[in-house]
């Protein structure tokens, strides 16, 4: 009987032994593969050295798939979309983006690096041969040429040149410190201080008696930066606070209207075109009627300038005064003229002045140019005050007249 209790005991323990072994084996079947280590995650385990001695392996838990827990699902809102951006949804047509231009106030002054730039002939060489131990004749007469290369004109750069020698004389001694003012305070009274530089955009009232935006008209030569100009203004009085009307009235070149409403566009204003190669008298009204229905602040002409036909440039610009008139006064008649065209500009200024009656200058490309006494010539040649500089392509490269800050530019720091 015993052996037989034996016998039952030691099949019992068997058969779990054999058992235990095909469920263990079982098991590492079911092992899921090892996560494959992140280098970025996991630091790298530490190179063996010479020596050591081998670790023999720990043994790790082993978990089946069923024990893994498995990270939570995301909640619905948190899922990812699977669609690319622009396939989630019909794109809505673009609105332009309008732009808000730079504050007007003190660009010259922000500028002036620019400016001065391109004038250091004028200003340093002009206080080099001030500075000279001896003042001779030859030393005058250079002073004398650097003016008149620099454009200042014939009768300033004798004016000017006179009441140099006359100061330097009473000066005696001159340091550098003295000179520098000296100059300043010569080149400045010969720009002009006094002038009205401001731009004169005010609403009036209509000849029916209502209100009615500031009219500007922009007239020049093609090429002379008239179009870049026009829309470089706009900018200026959107960023001044003002509604601005643009009427394209250049109908010469086919892509100045285009040209024109890209700046409108960008600020928000409104382009007043006609069919190419229209009636610029016609757009011109209707781009102040609008202004008027708008009840804009301020309508800017843009105008075509063809010099080679002097009588149709007058009957043209004439014309567009005379109908614009119609509605009320034109407040403002803006000559663009390129500085590096030097006396060519003079040239011009002279046709246009006796075509319309110019009420401002303004002065273009003046980044790309040594000759910045033109300001002067061209003041003394119109009786009229610059008004605006161009410092460059830039959107916001137009600025304000400042005659100080202009001639601290011209002299240099
Ligand atoms: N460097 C520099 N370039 C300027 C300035 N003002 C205008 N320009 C450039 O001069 C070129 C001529 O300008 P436009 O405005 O097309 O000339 P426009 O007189 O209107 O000529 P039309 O449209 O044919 O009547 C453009 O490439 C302008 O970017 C400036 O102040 N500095």
């Amino acid at each position: 009987m015993e052996i037989v209790i034996l016998a039952v005991v030691i099949a019992v323990v068997a058969l779990g032994a054999i058992g235990g072994l095909v469920v263990s084996s079982r098991k590492k079947k079911q092992l899921p593969p090892a996560p494959p280590s992140s280098p970025s995650v996991t630091a790298p385990p530490a190179e063996p050295q010479v020596g050591e001695e081998a670790e023999t392996a720990r043994p790790e838990p082993r978990r089946t798939v069923e024990e893994v827990e498995l990270p939570e699902a995301p909640a619905p809102e948190e899922t990812a979309p699977v669609v690319e951006p622009e396939e989630a949804a019909p794109a809505a047509p673009a609105e332009p983006e309008i732009e808000v231009p730079e504050p007007t106030a003190g660009r010259l002054v922000r500028l002036r690096a620019r400016l001065s730039r391109s004038q250091n002939s004028l200003g340093k060489g002009l206080l080099t041969l001030l500075s000279r131990e001896h003042l001779d004749e030859d030393t005058w007469e250079e002073i004398e040429d650097t003016l008149l290369t620099a454009d200042v004109g014939v009768a300033p750069t004798q004016e000017l040149v006179e009441r140099l020698r006359e100061r330097v004389k009473v000066l005696g001694t001159r340091t550098p410190e003295e000179l520098r003012l000296l100059l300043r305070e010569e080149l400045l009274a010969l720009v002009g201080t006094e002038a009205d530089r401001s731009v004169h955009t005010e609403p009036g009232v209509g000849v029916n008696g209502e209100e009615k935006p500031g009219v500007v008209m922009v007239v020049g030569v093609n090429g002379t930066g008239k179009t870049t100009t026009t829309g470089k203004l706009a900018r200026v009085l959107v960023a001044d606070g003002k509604s601005v009307v643009l009427g394209a009235a250049d109908t010469f070149r086919a892509a100045a209207a285009d040209q024109l409403q890209t700046w409108g566009e960008r600020v928000g204003a409104r382009t007043v075109r006609g069919p190419e190669g229209g009636d610029p008298a016609s757009i011109a009204f209707d781009a102040v009627k609008e202004g008027i229905a708008e009840n804009a602040d301020v309508v800017l002409i843009d105008t075509a300038g063809r010099l080679h036909t002097k009588t149709g440039l007058m009957d043209e610009l004439g014309k567009v005064k005379r109908v614009v008139e119609k509605h009320g006064s034109v407040d403002e008649i803006l000559l663009v003229l390129d500085a590096t065209t030097g006396q060519n500009g003079l040239v011009q200024a002279r046709v246009f002045a006796e075509v319309v009656n110019i009420t401002g200058i303004v002065l273009t490309k003046l980044d790309g140019t040594a000759k910045g006494g033109i300001v002067v010539a061209v003041q003394r040649e119109l009786g009229v005050p610059v008004k605006l500089v161009g410092l460059g392509e830039g959107a916001d490269d137009l600025a304000p007249f400042e005659p100080e800050a202009f001639v601290d530019a011209l002299i240099g720091d």
